[in-house]
């Protein structure tokens, strides 16, 4: 018989680890002072060594200034030094850009680098969880090089190895705060190798004019506005849908006015034709001779979708076989369904059998418009699954001003809130300003559309009609 029964072999729950005879753990031996001191002593001459490398111009200006004291006293100090600021003034007066390039921005570099980022570098990393534990060390991202543009400042960084690019992207809140910026964006270099954007001012506080026409119009980049980095914002038609999402009074009638105002030349000459959709009857309706077919009620809404529907599928019938691509000309125009409050048609309005037809209808131009030359161009206010289920069909998304936080990525898709696109966070009083993904790029641009006035639109109808353009009805 084997001895003890089954119950004296089973461990009591509450029985205590029995501890282990042997622990092996690194011994701690005591720095003796001397290594302490020499460690100091190589870094002050290190210091020394790199210094005139690391800021020649400062060290030139010091170790002159003492030459000249030494030699002259300080007379002819004070006298260099004005004819030094009187340089200075005249090259700033007579060469700005130059002046700025040179001088002030690298000097506002070094100042931000030592006031803001080197000195709060270490708390704001680690608290925001950006820095790495490893056998009790700690490892930091270490700053490369801040530079300044005339609006924002650009932080490189060499990230920890282990940790990735959305490891910043997903604390750009925190980022911000820490080193008092208004937002911050991440943009990726290369391996281990980010820049952090971090504004210093609103580059898109002022409204912007309208902006001029140009012929012929591009269709894969028509002029919209302006980026916060100052270059044109420019939106891509031919080839995608665009759709726009913002509450009243966030600008959605300046994105869809600025769109046609771009295409005002091909308007004239016949190879664009704009079909609107007007359910408020004030958005559009002012530039109606603009407009090959133009709609304001549920009814005559749906009529002209199905319209684009039939042009569109005696189009691709016409093509098939044939040709891949569509070229905008007068026999054959792109077509921009211009819907504003598509909503209306979708969710509101209180005919089942509208709401159907106006969904399949988008449904359709939307998945099978694209390479025959239909374009929808439509406006939203509430972005929420109940009200509008066809965004998706939608390859392009302004998030202009929205009312909560989580609509962000309704709009712009997942993870877009936090590589920084506070679309919740836009202030009221800057209608216009909102965020795109450009292509070819996950990260959100903050944009503004230009502000097309009612004058501006009248001014667009006349040329429109000069042209010669018959309207359709
Ligand atoms: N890009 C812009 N720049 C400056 N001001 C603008 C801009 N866009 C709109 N505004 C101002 O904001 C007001 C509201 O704009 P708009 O009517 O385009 O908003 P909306 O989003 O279409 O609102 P709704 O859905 O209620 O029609 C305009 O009357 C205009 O004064």
């Amino acid at each position: 018989m084997l001895g003890g029964s089954t119950g004296e072999a089973q461990k009591q729950p509450t029985a205590p680890i029995p501890a282990q005879t042997i622990r092996f753990t690194v011994p701690v031996v005591e720095t003796p002072g001397i290594f302490v001191i020499a460690r100091w002593v190589w870094a002050l001459v290190r210091l020394l060594v790199l210094l005139p490398v690391r800021a020649p111009v400062t060290v030139a200006l010091v170790v002159s200034s003492a030459l000249i004291l030494d030699s002259g006293g300080w007379v002819p100090l004070a006298a260099s030094w004005t004819i030094a600021v009187a340089v200075l003034v005249l090259w700033w007066w007579r060469w700005p850009h130059t002046f700025c390039t040179r001088v002030a921005l690298p000097a506002l570099a070094k100042w931000r680098w030592l006031t803001n980022y080197r000195r709060h570098w270490q708390p704001v990393l680690v608290v925001a969880g950006l820095a790495e534990s490893y056998q009790e060390r700690r490892y930091l991202p270490r700053i490369r090089r801040v530079t300044c543009t005339e609006w924002a400042d650009r932080v490189r960084v060499k990230i920890v190895p282990g940790t990735t690019p959305e490891d910043f992207q997903t604390r750009v809140d925190a980022l911000a705060h820490g080193f008092a910026a208004p937002s911050c964006r991440v943009h990726v270099n290369g391996a281990r190798d980010v820049t952090l954007e971090f504004p210093r001012r609103d580059t898109l506080a002022e409204p912007l004019d309208a902006l001029p026409v140009h012929s012929p119009v591009d269709l894969r980049g028509v002029a919209m506005g302006r980026t916060e980095e100052g270059d044109t914002w420019r939106l891509r038609l031919h080839g995608t849908h665009v759709l726009t999402v913002g509450v009243t009074g966030a600008g959605k009638g300046s994105v869809i006015w600025s769109a046609i105002r771009a295409l005002t030349p091909a308007i004239g000459d016949g190879s664009v034709q704009v079909w609107a959709i007007d359910p408020k009857r004030m958005e559009l309706s002012y530039g109606r001779p603009l407009f090959a077919h133009y709609a304001d009620s549920g009814e005559s809404a749906v009529d002209l979708l199905e319209q684009a529907v039939a042009r569109m599928q005696e189009r691709a019938a016409r093509y098939a076989g044939k040709q891949r691509t569509h070229t905008p000309s007068p026999t054959d125009p792109f077509v921009v369904v211009v819907v504003d409050e598509v909503a209306f048609l979708t969710a509101y309005h209180p005919d089942r059998d509208v709401r159907r037809r106006a969904e399949n209808a988008i449904a359709t131009l939307t998945s099978q418009g694209r390479s025959v030359g239909v374009c929808v161009l439509a406006a939203l206010q509430d972005p929420r699954k109940e009200v509008m289920n066809l965004r998706n069909l939608f390859p392009d998304k302004i998030a202009l001003r929205l009312d909560e936080a989580s609509q962000v990525d309704m709009v712009l898709g997942e993870g877009a809130r936090e590589r920084g696109a506070n679309a919740h966070l836009i202030d009221p009083y800057l209608p216009g300003v909102g965020f795109v993904k450009l292509e070819g790029s996950p990260v959100p641009v903050r944009v503004r559309a230009a502000f097309v006035t009612d004058e501006d639109i009248a001014a667009m109808a006349a040329q429109g009609l000069s042209s010669g353009r018959e309207v359709e009805r």
